[in-house]
């Protein structure tokens, strides 16, 4: 993670231009919280991949909002519109048109999380296979320069994961969308953050995908009226939490359950302010310990 965020800090003093890929579902947890402080006056854009899984309307909110950071513009695509996707070049020498001089290289590092889909639009963008795609969160292992045409470089760095350990929601979050490898937190768990979240935001679509007339107030009991709809039981008639966890997971991941996102703006504040709060909290009661240590 450290050495990830050395190499990009490197690489930055000598780009022009970033581009950050992010996750359409989770635009805030999958950013790089470094790259604002990094890129300086740089111009970034931020893609907003995969949208062709994300609620559209929550998608337009989040380009409104990432747009009031200074020097930042905003694309949302999914990997089905090539067309869309080239114009990222378009809007990269645009960009850069501003500060260039004649016959200088524009180089623009692109950037993005784990299975964020960096490498599938990296293939787009240069119209042959240069850089390995999967299922698999960090196929991309190594910097690469991609030329696309005399007068634009991308400089690919392997995926970077936000090293945000405080945030438990935005793990979750990245697990369930795939960015976080299946083996790191329990499908249980990311089911039961799942469901809580989904009753509270999207409790038509459940209803509809799993044939409820009304939605239990506990996540246990959902998880239950689920298992028993898909035949996920074990000997005895328990529900099979694990199997009916598989079986959100995949439906989320490709879109069967609907367009959902796990993540608003307003969302985002709200859960900064209480992690700040939090942060306070722990250091005045530390100042406090400390000051009746220094009293005895
Ligand atoms: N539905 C959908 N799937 C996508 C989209 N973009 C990428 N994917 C899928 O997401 C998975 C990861 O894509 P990659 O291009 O390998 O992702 P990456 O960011 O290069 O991954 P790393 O090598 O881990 O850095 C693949 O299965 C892609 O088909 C998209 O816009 N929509």
């Amino acid at each position: 993670m450290h050495k990830a965020g050395r190499e990009i800090k490197e690489t930055l003093v000598h780009i022009d231009m970033a581009i950050e890929i992010l996750d359409a579902r989770i635009p805030f947890s999958s950013q790089n919280p470094m790259l604002a402080r990094l890129r300086g006056e740089k111009p970034c854009i931020k893609v907003l991949n995969k949208c062709d899984l994300a609620d559209p309307d929550i998608t337009q909110r989040w380009q409104a909002y990432l747009e009031q950071e200074k020097g930042v513009k905003t694309l949302a695509l999914s990997i089905d519109q090539p067309d869309k996707i080239k114009q990222l070049i378009d809007l990269c020498r645009k960009l850069a048109a501003s500060d260039k001089s004649e016959g200088k290289l524009t180089q623009a590092l692109i950037m993005g999380i784990p299975n964020v889909g960096k490498s599938t639009i990296i293939n787009i963008l240069a119209g042959r296979v240069i850089a390995k795609t999967g299922d698999e969160p960090a196929v991309t292992k190594r910097q690469q320069r991609i030329a696309l045409g005399n007068d634009l470089v991308l400089l690919d760095t392997p995926g970077m994961l936000w090293p945000n350990v405080e945030n438990k929601n935005s793990g979750y979050r990245l697990a369930a969308t795939g960015a976080i490898k299946d083996t790191a937190i329990s499908h249980d768990e990311i089911a039961f953050y799942l469901l809580e979240y989904l009753s509270d935001n999207y409790p038509d679509l459940l209803k509809t995908r799993f044939q409820i007339d009304a939605l239990p107030a506990k996540v246990e009991e959902l998880i239950t009226v689920i298992g028993k709809q898909r035949g996920c039981l074990r000997a005895g008639g328990l529900v099979d939490v694990d199997r009916v966890a598989k079986i959100l997971l995949t439906e989320l991941r490709t879109g069967t359950l609907g367009r959902i996102s796990l993540e608003t703006p307003t969302m985002m504040e709200a859960e900064l302010a209480e992690l700040s709060l939090i942060q306070q909290l722990k250091a005045a009661k530390k100042q406090e310990r400390k000051i009746k240590r220094g009293s005895k």
